[in-house]
């Protein structure tokens, strides 16, 4: 996949297939898509192009100032679509000025002048330009006048729910991790440096290397206890993962640590990723250590079991 950062590093095409969107977290929805994508760019002997935005479009119009938390950082998204056989990738740098082209500027400038787009697939609720004012509908309308043909794409619906990122967020947020990687397709992840926390762990016999995300933006599940898998370089493990302020020894700020089962390395700097499977309890305040030690012994068991029947 050849990937772009801004307009002026693309190279217009004889045939594209182009869609747009944020895409944010490449869900079935987006997969469907995409895949249509492909297949038309087969059929026509064209190439399928992606366009996409960076940093997220609410972040820069919404007003509330908080950032918007997301399912993929831009690596995680940029993997995601090359998995999906994309083979043209355009990242536009979302800023205000941009946020102000018309509909019809975006279609000009962008889709015409710059891709040399033959065919347009977009989502059903697809919308671009100046305060989301183009759609399928208008495109529909306006047809002729572009050179190129459009094709919209109904709804991805899982047992009977409408896919979308923001339900997805959700399901996040609310500790229903199944139902999120449902609609995912796969599991949810997240991925960072193994940092040195209190040292305590290693002295309960439980020890947990602390997961720093770098990405503030990457959306952090509600917190809890989860049934994890581990990926350390080429290796997978099990493992259980605590998320949240550690109140029995007192924690004031919220931390990401797991325990990885059959493990024993120092991995002080080093990147590890957790995919979530279940949320198996809510982080709770105990007596002292030896009551979490009793109760991480059981979670040990829970999760175990949990992740052998996965
Ligand atoms: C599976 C698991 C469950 C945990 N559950 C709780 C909990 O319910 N309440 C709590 O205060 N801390 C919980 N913790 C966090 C521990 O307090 C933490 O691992 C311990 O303080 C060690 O911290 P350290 O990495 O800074 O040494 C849990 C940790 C793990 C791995
Ligand atoms: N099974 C394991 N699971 C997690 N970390 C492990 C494991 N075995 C060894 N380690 C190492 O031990 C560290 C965690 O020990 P711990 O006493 O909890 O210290 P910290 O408070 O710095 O996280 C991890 O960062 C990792 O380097």
């Amino acid at each position: 996949m050849q990937v772009y950062h801004g307009i002026q590093e693309f190279k217009k095409l004889d045939h594209a297939v182009v869609t747009s969107g944020t895409f944010d977290g490449v869900h079935l929805g987006h997969q469907k898509i995409l895949n249509r994508l492909n297949e038309v760019a087969l059929q026509t002997q064209g190439e399928s192009v992606v366009i996409t935005f960076y940093p997220h479009p609410r972040s820069v119009i919404s007003s509330d100032n908080q950032t918007i938390k997301l399912l993929s950082t831009l690596d995680e998204k940029i993997e995601l679509l090359e998995q999906n056989g994309v083979q043209h990738l355009l990242i536009i740098p979302f800023t205000r000025e941009f946020s102000e082209l018309s509909s019809e500027e975006f279609i000009q400038k962008i889709l015409i002048e710059t891709i040399g787009t033959k065919t347009l697939v977009i989502g059903y609720d697809h919308r671009f330009g100046r305060n989301r004012e183009g759609g399928f509908d208008y495109l529909k309308t306006n047809a002729s006048r572009y050179g190129f043909s459009i094709e919209e794409i109904a709804r991805q619906d899982i047992d009977n729910v409408g896919v979308s990122s923001s339900k997805i967020r959700k399901a996040l947020l609310e500790g229903n991790v199944q139902s999120a990687d449902h609609l995912l397709g796969r599991n949810y992840s997240i991925s960072g440096l193994i940092v040195k926390g209190k040292q305590l762990g290693r002295t309960i016999g439980f020890p947990t290397a602390n997961i720093q995300v770098r990405e503030v933006a990457k959306l952090i599940p509600t917190d809890g206890v989860y049934a994890v898998k581990v990926h350390y370089n080429d290796e997978t493990f099990g493992g259980m993962l605590n998320i949240g302020n550690r109140p029995t020894v007192d924690g004031t700020y919220q931390t990401i640590e797991v325990n990885i089962f059959d493990f024993n390395r120092e991995i002080y700097g080093e990147n590890l990723s957790v995919e979530f499977i279940t949320k198996v309890r809510n982080e709770q305040k105990f007596s002292g250590l030896d009551a979490l030690k009793a109760q991480i012994a059981k979670d040990k068991e829970v999760i175990k079991e949990i992740l052998q029947r996965k």
